[in-house]
C-alpha cells in the first residue's frame, strides 16, 4: 500500500486513562457445564445484559473456543497477506461478487489503511437487486496448493465462532426476558453472516490515517479476535463520550451487539461507535465475525420489547437492502455518508 491516500481526518486521540477504561469483562465458563445451573445462567444473562445496556462492548473470556483453532486462524490469515500481490489479486472481490481480498475499502468516505479477506461461512447467497445488480456471495479461496490448510483454517475458526455466537444469542435473549430460543430462527442456513480477516500495515503516519474509521457494525453481534500483542481497537464510551482503547486481552474476544439488536431490542441496548488506530512500527491483525440474520429478514423492535408505553422507534427495514447499500459504499468513494439505522428512528 502506499501513502498516497493518507488525508487528515477527523482524530480525537483517545483518552489517557491507560487500560482501566472499565470495559465489562464476562466470563463464560459456566456454561460449559453440562447443563448450566439455572442461577449460573441468570446470573451470566444478567451480566450480559447490563454490559449490553452500559457500554454495548465487552470481553468474552471462559468461551471454550481452542486455543489451537485460533492460532491456526491467526497463522492461515498472516500467511495469506504474505502472499505476492498478483496472488492476492486473484481472489481480490468484485463489484458483483464482493467476497475475497480487499484493499481498497472505505469508512464513511475516507480509504482505511488496511487490507482484508472476507468469507461467507454459509455459501453461496445472492441478493437480488434492480435489473442486472446481482450481488453473488461465493467465497473465493486460494489454491489449496498455494495456501495448505487456509481454508480448513478459516472454516475450523467459523464453526467455533458459529457456536459461541449462538450461546451469547441465547444469553442476550435471556438478560431481554425473552425465550433463550427467540433469536435463534433468525440464524438459519440462510444467515448472511460473514467473516474478515484484517491486516493493518504499519503506517508512517498514524497520526493522521485510521486502520478503520469510526463506524457501528450493522450486523446483530459482533465477536473480534484482536491481535494479542499490538491492540488498536478504540471504543466510545458511552458515559463519557470518551474514545477508549481496548487493551488486547489474550485468550479473550472482544463482543459488540450492532444495530440489529439495538433495533430489535427497542433501544434497551445500543450499537457503539468503535474505530481501529494504526501504529508505525507494527501490523496488526484482527479477525471479526459479524453475525447476521437472512437476507430477507425484515428488522423491527421485536413485539414484547413494544407496549404502550414504549412503543417501535425504529420502523421497518430490509436487512438485505441495508447490507447492499453499506457493501457499496464501502466498495468506493460515495458522495453520500452511508444508511445509518438513525434515519430509521420514528421520532428523528
Ligand atoms: O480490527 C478491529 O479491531 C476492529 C474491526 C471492526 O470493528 C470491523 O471490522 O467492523
Ligand atoms: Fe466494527
Amino acid at each position: 500500500m502506499d501513502d498516497a491516500f493518507v488525508q487528515a481526518i477527523e482524530y480525537r486521540p483517545v483518552s489517557p486513562i491507560p487500560q482501566a477504561t472499565g470495559i465489562p469483562v464476562v466470563d463464560l465458563s459456566p456454561l460449559a457445564r453440562m447443563p448450566p445451573s439455572p442461577g449460573a445462567m441468570n446470573a451470566l444473562a444478567a451480566g450480559v445484559g447490563a454490559a449490553c445496556r452500559d457500554w454495548g462492548f465487552f470481553l468474552a473470556v471462559g468461551h471454550g473456543v481452542p486455543d489451537a483453532t485460533v492460532a491456526r486462524a491467526v497463522e492461515a490469515g498472516r500467511a495469506f497477506f504474505a502472499l505476492p500481490p498478483e496472488r492476492k489479486a486473484a481472489v481480490r472481490r468484485t463489484e458483483q461478487a464482493p467476497l475475497g481480498y480487499y484493499d481498497a475499502e472505505h469508512t464513511k468516505n475516507v480509504r482505511d489503511w488496511k487490507e482484508v479477506f472476507d468469507v461467507f461461512p454459509h455459501e453461496p447467497r445472492s441478493l437480488a437487486g434492480a435489473a442486472d445488480d446481482e450481488l453473488v456471495f461465493v467465497n473465493k479461496w486460494p489454491d489449496d496448493s498455494e495456501l495448505p490448510g487456509f481454508r480448513a483454517a478459516l472454516e475450523e475458526y467459523a464453526a467455533a465462532m458459529e457456536e459461541l455466537a449462538l450461546k451469547l444469542l441465547e444469553l442476550i435473549a435471556r438478560s431481554l426476558h425473552l425465550r433463550p430460543d427467540r433469536l435463534h430462527g433468525f440464524f438459519g442456513d440462510d444467515q448472511t453472516t460473514y467473516m474478515r480477516v484484517n491486516r493493518y500495515p504499519p503506517c508512517p503516519r498514524p497520526d493522521l490515517a485510521l486502520g478503520l474509521g469510526r463506524h457501528k457494525d450493522s450486523g446483530a453481534l459482533t465477536i473480534l479476535l484482536q491481535d494479542d500483542d499490538v491492540g488498536g481497537l478504540e471504543v466510545r464510551r458511552r458515559t463519557d463520550g470518551e474514545w477508549v482503547r481496548v487493551e488486547p486481552v489474550r485468550g479473550s474476544f472482544v463482543v459488540n451487539v450492532g444495530d440489529i439488536v439495538q433495533v430489535w431490542s427497542n433501544d434497551r441496548y445500543e450499537s457503539v461507535e468503535h474505530r481501529a488506530s494504526v501504529n508505525s512500527e507494527k501490523e496488526r491483525f484482527s479477525i471479526p465475525y459479524f453475525f447476521n440474520p437472512a437476507m430477507a429478514t425484515l428488522v423491527e423492535p421485536l413485539e414484547e420489547m413494544v407496549s404502550e408505553e414504549n412503543p417501535a422507534r425504529y420502523a421497518s427495514y430490509s436487512w438485505g437492502d441495508f447490507f447492499r447499500t453499506r457493501r457499496r459504499s464501502n466498495f468506493r468513494k460515495l458522495d453520500v455518508d452511508n444508511i445509518q439505522i438513525a434515519q430509521l428512528r420514528k421520532d428523528k
